[in-house]
């Protein structure tokens, strides 16, 4: 750091001058917001009236088409072109919107970086500002603010003073950086300012890490580092794998990388192409205000339970979380057969045998009023005839397109079937009318011939069912199909015949009450899809998956192959690890690269962990096996307490009392558990006490402020002023609890208490037990 001036401490005088030339700066810019704001006000207002104007408009116009227009072709293009209309003004009116508040957002402080930088052909060195947009001056000839995102801005996270070049239109350009100053701007005044040669000073750091805030998450534009940097504008890697230490901004990270890429691929990538997968739902909420404070709109968001429900509609399909509270994390042998790589291979070569006549495709009955309406012999029948040479998902679209002719042939003999005739006279008056559709009395010959038209219609109305059935392909069997793959000698010799038969009478018990477990999930789908040709999703451009170690490399595996045309930036902590063992970070980055093989793939490993204070990290990380790797930051606060109790009673007095601590500095106390029925039990034993306390689950979206109880496995991603650890007793954590248990540490920001009824489990190595103050409660409460 070169200089510094902190106002609210000692001010260095010869700054002074400097401080005042840059707050008058400051004023200008912000005289010069004002201005736009009302310009904006004003152009928004008119808009607003214009898109109502459009809308008034096209409610008259389609109501009149409706009722008096004769020709309806021609109204229904009038009523698409006013359609449009109406798209436009909104549309229009958002951008307008977002612009206004992202006028108003730098209004507060437009910027917070400045560097000057000497162009070799330029005789005089050029300042230039850095905010979250770019701002022009009245007469759009100057750039006030430069946006974060632009290329120049590059050298602000990454150069340090002397040579540094960077990307123009024309290529690579070279520069001197002179200077790089960071100012925080709070309403307009300057609180903060300094010079530095470090990628973000420490001190800006320092106050940003220090709030104590945590219902939504903040975005870090101002304070990115060097290594965050390189993750958020790379753009080569298809496939981009961030190993990173709990709290090392990971999840930050990559939302800031999304405000980029939206940034520079405005033309053709918008926020609708890109998903992230949220390990759960509270998590989604927890971020949704970071891409709008960049003036972003939000990419779409996901958990692996909502995609599951989609994939799988009207079965229940086992979400990870009810597999962990069943099962916890020691997974069976089958388990891991099953959601290895090598079984994700096993069903790609079994769709391959399959092609080549190697197994049987089974095929189900098409079904219309509990009848076999197209049997599963003559689905079969068509499907053989088609020419074996083509792909399955050929001979498919054949078959479909063969049952739509027969179905189109039989909707006439439907038509003449009582029950149907029967049906058409008991409707109402207005539901003949909604069946005539464009049509009118007139149009026909006689009355026989508007009852035969009726007729038809109906049946169609009926048969529609049986056209869904086609499209969804219900008329092959799924259910017997896996079970034959299951069947079907693909387990490498690692699963005894005896089990593999117990598992196929379970999937098939549970299919019958439409169940599924999590294991089948992702061999069910690869398999579905192979066979059909269907299940790719080519639109989006970018997934996101975030808490990686969560998820399986079968389920991986799918999805690279749901999404085909995306990019993927994968992210985790594999010492984060609820679901699955602990793995070290190595071993994880090795796997994943194998496995999900890639033209450009880009590992990064983040040791630096920003989210806690100095003490709680030291903690956690001296949990872990390779946890000397892990770097503190540097902002000091207490030590974690351990409480450890022998009776019951003195426990529950412990945790008041540590609950009642926590809210005397923090608005928001975290209890956290491992399983959900342990925090229900707390729930019971502290709602008593606590009128602001609240039991969340894995449907709750919103995390009010007060004392929360919640399992682990649903603070992932989260991060509270101050954490609980209700109980680390060897009983209440489980074996193997060194994943959880960093889990838990690592979600506290500035406290951490942890409470014992009993001997604490292993996890407590001596190296972590001497990170933390110790009590021991012997007596009863
Ligand atoms: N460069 C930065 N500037 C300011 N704050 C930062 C920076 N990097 C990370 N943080 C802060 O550190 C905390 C942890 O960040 P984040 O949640 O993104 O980490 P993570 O790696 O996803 O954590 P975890 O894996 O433990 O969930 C957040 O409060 C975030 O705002």
């Amino acid at each position: 750091m070169i200089k510094y001036i902190h106002l609210k401490g000692a001010i260095v005088l010869a700054d002074q001058a400097d401080l005042k030339r840059e707050q008058k700066r400051v004023d200008m810019v912000i005289h010069q917001i004002d201005v736009q704001i009302e310009r904006a006000k004003s152009a928004l207002a008119a808009a607003h009236k214009e898109t109502r104007a459009v809308e008034q408009n096209y409610g008259e116009n389609a109501s009149i088409n409706r009722y008096e227009v004769d020709d309806i072709a021609e109204s229904r293009s009038a009523i698409e072109q006013q359609r449009q209309l109406v798209s436009r003004a909104a549309e229009n009116e958002d951008i307008l919107r977002r612009q206004l508040q992202t006028l108003q957002t730098l209004r507060k402080s437009p910027y917070f970086g400045r560097i000057d930088i000497q162009d070799p052909d330029e005789k005089e060195p050029e300042s230039l500002y850095i905010g979250v947009a770019s701002l022009m001056n009245d007469d759009k000839t100057d750039f006030l603010v430069y946006d974060w995102r632009a290329p120049i801005s590059g050298i602000y996270y990454n150069g340090t003073l002397g040579n540094v070049s960077y990307q123009t239109p024309s290529g690579l350009r070279q520069a001197k950086l002179l200077k790089k100053r960071q100012f925080t701007i709070v309403d307009g005044k300057i609180t903060n300012m300094f010079d530095t040669n470090e990628t973000v000073g420490d001190e800006m750091l320092q106050n940003a890490l220090g709030h104590t805030d945590d219902a939504y998450m903040q975005n870090i534009v101002a304070t990115i580092q060097h290594e965050q940097n390189d993750i958020i504008r790379n753009t080569d890697s298809d496939l981009m794998i961030v190993q990173g230490v709990a709290g090392s901004g990971k999840t930050s990270t990559i939302l800031q990388r999304i405000a980029y890429l939206l940034y520079h691929a405005k033309a053709s990538l918008n926020a609708d192409q890109i998903v992230l997968f949220s390990p759960n739902r509270l998590f989604s909420q927890y971020i949704s205000q970071v891409l709008p404070s960049l003036g972003e709109r939000n990419m779409r968001q996901v958990t692996l339970d909502g995609f599951l429900k989609r994939r799988f509609e009207g079965l229940d399909v086992e979400s990870i979380f009810d597999r962990y509270e069943k099962v916890g994390i020691q997974g069976s042998p089958v388990q891991q057969v099953m959601e290895s790589a090598q079984f994700m291979q096993a069903v790609a070569n079994y769709c391959n045998q399959l092609r080549h006549g190697q197994h049987e495709l089974f095929f189900a009955d098409v079904s219309f009023r509990e009848h076999p309406f197209f049997s599963a012999d003559h689905v079969k029948a068509i499907f053989a005839e088609q020419p074996s040479a083509m792909s399955i998902p050929d001979r498919i679209i054949r078959t479909k397109n063969r049952l739509i002719r027969e179905l189109q042939a039989k909707t006439r003999k439907v038509a003449q079937q009582d029950w149907l005739q029967k049906e058409l006279n008991d409707l109402t008056k207005l539901q003949i009318l909604h069946l005539m559709g464009k049509h009118h009395l007139d149009d026909f010959k006689d009355e026989q011939a508007a009852n035969r038209y009726l007729a038809r219609r109906l049946a169609h109305e009926r048969l529609r069912v049986v056209a869904d059935a086609i499209y969804n392909n219900y008329f092959l069997n799924f259910n017997a199909q896996y079970q034959n793959f299951l069947g079907n000698n693909v387990w490498g010799g690692q699963v005894e015949p005896e089990t593999v038969q117990a598992l196929i009478k379970d999937f098939q018990h549970d299919w019958e009450y439409h169940r599924l477990k999590l294991v089948h999930a992702a061999p069910f789908m690869m398999l579905r899809d192979l066979i059909t040709g269907e299940g790719q999703n080519h639109d989006f451009q970018y997934v996101f998956i975030d808490e990686m170690q969560d998820y399986s490399p079968a389920m991986l595996i799918y999805f690279r192959h749901v999404f085909a045309n995306a990019k993927f930036t994968i992210l985790g902590d594999s010492e984060q690890a609820l679901f699955y063992p602990l793995a070290l970070p190595e071993q994880l980055l090795q796997r994943l690269s194998v496995e999900l093989h890639a033209k450009h793939p880009r590992l990064i490993t983040l040791r630096q962990s920003y989210r806690s204070t100095y003490e709680i990290t030291s903690f956690a990380k001296s949990l872990l096996p390779d946890g000397h790797l892990i770097r503190a930051f540097s902002r000091h606060g207490e030590k974690p307490q351990l409480t450890m109790s022998y009776h019951r009673d003195q426990w529950q007095a412990d945790l008041t009392a540590a609950v009642r601590r926590g809210l005397k500095s923090y608005p928001t106390v975290a209890i956290l558990t491992r399983t959900e029925g342990q925090a229900q039990a707390i729930y019971s034993l502290l709602h008593q006490h606590f009128h602001n306390i609240t039991c969340l689950s894995a449907d709750d979206k919103q995390m009010p402020a007060g004392v929360l109880v919640l399992p682990a496995y649903l603070a992932k991603g989260l991060e509270f002023d101050s954490v609980i650890i209700a109980n680390s007793s060897a009983q209440a954590l489980g074996p193997d609890a060194t994943g959880l248990l960093y889990t838990m540490a690592s979600r506290a920001m500035h406290q951490l208490t942890i409470l014992s009824l009993g001997p604490v489990a292993d996890a407590f190595t001596d190296k972590a037990s001497r990170q933390l103050q110790i009590t021991h409660q012997l007596n009863k409460a």
